[in-house]
């Protein structure tokens, strides 16, 4: 290596006090508790989560069982990680495992009477149940009035902030988990997603989904504007194919979602029953692929998703997790351009993200050191957000 250069390595979560320490030792003690309650489970399951948090926390890395139908699929995402501590292990690739082995844990895909019911549903229910929820829906009212610049400013940021509202990050974080005052958007290339948009004739647009519940009411809000404002000609919704980092989407919260916008009074009702058909007639096509799990970031996608994601006119992608994986989950210096990191990706793309874990790229310098000398912990908690593109 060159002298001077700085050294760029994968997150890992040995260090006490950083952000990805205080995920496996504060946050996840808290989560396997909700896990255990949420669920009559049998014994053997409450047993498997504390066996589990107690090897996650300070043991080494066990292989799932061997008779498990994604076996092989683990054995080829699972870059000699296997016998290594969790703590040494990339943040990234030991999260999207210890979810995997929660699955495992619970039984989600044993035979049994649990079998697919979603490990996260009561969180999620519970979130689509608040009164947040109902004033949201009831502003919608408000979006027809105003002009298409303003609409769209509405429906882009109500998506990006939406992205607060995840479960995971709410077992520790200690702000709100909507609009606040603090909230500030360090870079926003807003403008220029609309001009690819405006640009294309027939838009096709693929978003990239992260969390059920609010986030994705604000989403599907999004879609429901590109659509019907013509921006885009179709729309591809890409979800979880299983329950996954406690609140990310997967299909049947999309059904839930949608019916909850449709159940509403006034033009949230409209909407929903606009989606609901959009979904139905293919309009709105929902997708799900098994990477979407992976404990990889997106450079090693399939080919069959690179070919599709290729036909997108722009891909939007939400949240944190997806802009980790989209970035690389590195000790990248923050003024590291986005554009350099992100021109594999096989359309331009657009992250929309809330900056809830250390990496952050594409930042000024002045923008950097007024942020660091700020003394908040604007990388992690929730406060800051980025709506990054690249052509
Ligand atoms: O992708 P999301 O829902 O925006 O965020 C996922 C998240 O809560 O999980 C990780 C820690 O567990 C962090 O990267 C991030 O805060």
């Amino acid at each position: 290596m060159t002298s001077g250069a700085p050294r760029v390595t994968p997150i890992v979560s040995d260090s006490p006090g950083s952000f990805a320490w205080g995920v496996w030792n504060q946050r996840h003690p808290v989560l396997i508790k909700q896990i255990r309650d949420a669920y009559p489970y049998p014994p053997a399951a409450h047993e498997a989560l504390e066996a589990l948090l107690a090897e996650s926390i300070a043991g080494d890395i066990q292989k799932l069982p061997s008779d498990v139908h994604d076996f092989a699929m683990w054995e080829q995402w699972c870059d000699d990680q296997y016998g290594r501590p969790w703590a040494q292990a990339p943040f990234l690739w030991a999260e999207s495992y210890f979810y995997r082995r929660v699955l495992e844990a619970v039984g989600y895909f044993r035979p049994g009477p649990l079998r697919g019911v979603d490990t996260f549903a009561p969180f999620k229910q519970a979130e689509l149940a608040t009164p947040l929820v109902e004033t949201e829906l009831t502003a919608l009212d408000a979006l027809a009035g105003l002009g298409l610049s303003d609409q769209r400013h509405a429906v882009l940021t109500a998506s990006l902030w939406g992205n607060r509202a995840d479960l995971g990050f709410r077992i520790t974080a200690k702000g709100p988990d909507h609009g606040a005052p603090e909230a500030d958007l360090i870079v926003d290339d807003s403008a220029t997603a609309w001009v690819i948009l405006d640009d294309a004739p027939s838009a096709v647009v693929h978003l990239v989904a992260d969390n059920a519940g609010r986030e994705l009411l604000a989403d599907l809000v999004l879609i429901d504007h590109l659509l019907t404002t013509g921006a885009a000609v179709q729309v591809v919704l890409h979800v979880k194919p299983q329950p996954y980092y406690v609140s990310d989407a997967n299909g049947s919260d999309v059904v839930d979602v949608t019916r909850r916008i449709a159940a509403a009074p006034g033009d949230a009702a409209d909407i929903g029953h606009r989606l609901w058909a959009a979904l139905t007639d293919g309009t709105l096509q929902l997708r799900t692929h098994a990477f979407w799990c992976a404990p990889l970031p997106f450079d090693r996608m399939p080919t069959d998703l690179v070919m599709e994601l290729s036909k997108a006119t722009l891909t939007i992608l939400k949240g944190d997790l997806n802009y980790r994986k989209l970035v690389g989950d590195c000790t990248w210096p923050a003024t590291t351009p986005f554009g350099e990191l992100t021109s594999y990706f096989p359309s331009p793309v657009a992250a929309l993200r809330t900056l809830k874990s250390d990496v952050a790229v594409g930042i000024g310098l002045a923008e950097l050191e007024q942020l660091d000398a700020s003394g908040a912990q604007w990388r992690t908690d929730g406060t800051h957000a980025l709506i990054q593109v690249r052509k």
